[in-house]
């Protein structure tokens, strides 16, 4: 359920890229209040991915404020905001980044090592899991396999668990579901939904699929949130 407390704040934000032929993204304002599912659509190139990156901190904004969970993440250190991700944001991307050899428990509990106050919302580590394992329609004997070894749907319930686990209050799936044929699409959403409201979490999805929208609190364009401008250097 959505609250009137924003979990994501950006005012002001201006980042560019450069290169052969430079890109800058300005993103005004834009906000996400806690609890909200909010799908965020846009053309190829038009800056989804590196605004995700920005409320990732995996780039910093030369300008202006992005504010997640009330901290501004532009100001942390580059250290300080590995450990912010790994505590505040679980992360689905399109190529699911697994550990193909590590056994889909490793990879689920992957991002407790890096987060110490995620760790310590989940008590009993291997049975949280494996909850989240069997919530997600995922097979009993798939915990000790290699990840690598499932299937593209079974993968992407792995990213989801990993993604899930201890409660981060913001999940951002950068198009979590371009992969899958249309009815694994569509049983994947409604379970990661299912799961982001029995956790109460703040999801965050990009894609280019229009037809996604109806399942979403909101959506969002990027061409009603941002301004792009490219050059050719
Ligand atoms: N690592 C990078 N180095 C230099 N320029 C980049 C980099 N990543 C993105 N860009 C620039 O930013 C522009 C927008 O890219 P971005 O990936 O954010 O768009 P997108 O909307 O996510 O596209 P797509 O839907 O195709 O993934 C690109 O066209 C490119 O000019």
């Amino acid at each position: 359920m959505p609250t009137d407390a924003s979990i994501l704040t950006l005012k002001n934000v201006r980042y560019r890229w450069s290169g052969r032929a430079s890109f800058e993204l300005a993103v005004p304002n834009f906000s996400v209040k806690s609890g909200e599912t909010v799908l965020l659509l846009g053309e190829s190139g038009s800056g989804k991915s590196t605004l995700l990156s920005l409320i990732c901190g995996t780039i910093t904004a030369h300008h202006g404020v992005v504010d997640v969970a009330g901290t501004n993440i532009s100001a942390l250190s580059p250290r300080r905001r590995d450990q912010f991700r790994a505590e505040h944001i679980g992360l689905i991307f399109q190529q699911f980044n697994l550990l193909p050899y590590a056994t889909v428990l490793d990879n689920i509990l992957l991002p407790l090592r890096f987060a110490k106050a995620r760790r310590e919302r989940v008590p009993a580590p291997n049975d949280t899991a494996r909850q989240l394992c069997e919530d997600l329609g995922l097979p009993n004997d798939a915990m000790n396999a290699s990840a690598g070894t499932l299937s593209v749907g079974q993968q992407q319930r792995v990213a989801a668990a990993r993604a899930l686990i201890g409660d981060p209050p913001l999940i951002i799936a950068d198009e979590p579901t371009s992969a899958l044929d249309a009815a694994t699409q569509t049983t994947f959403l409604e379970l990661l939904f299912e799961q982001s409201r029995k956790h109460n979490t703040t999801l965050l999805m990009v894609s280019h699929d229009a037809r996604l929208a109806d399942q979403f609190d909101r959506v969002v364009k990027m061409a009603d949130i941002a301004q792009q401008q490219r050059e050719a250097l």
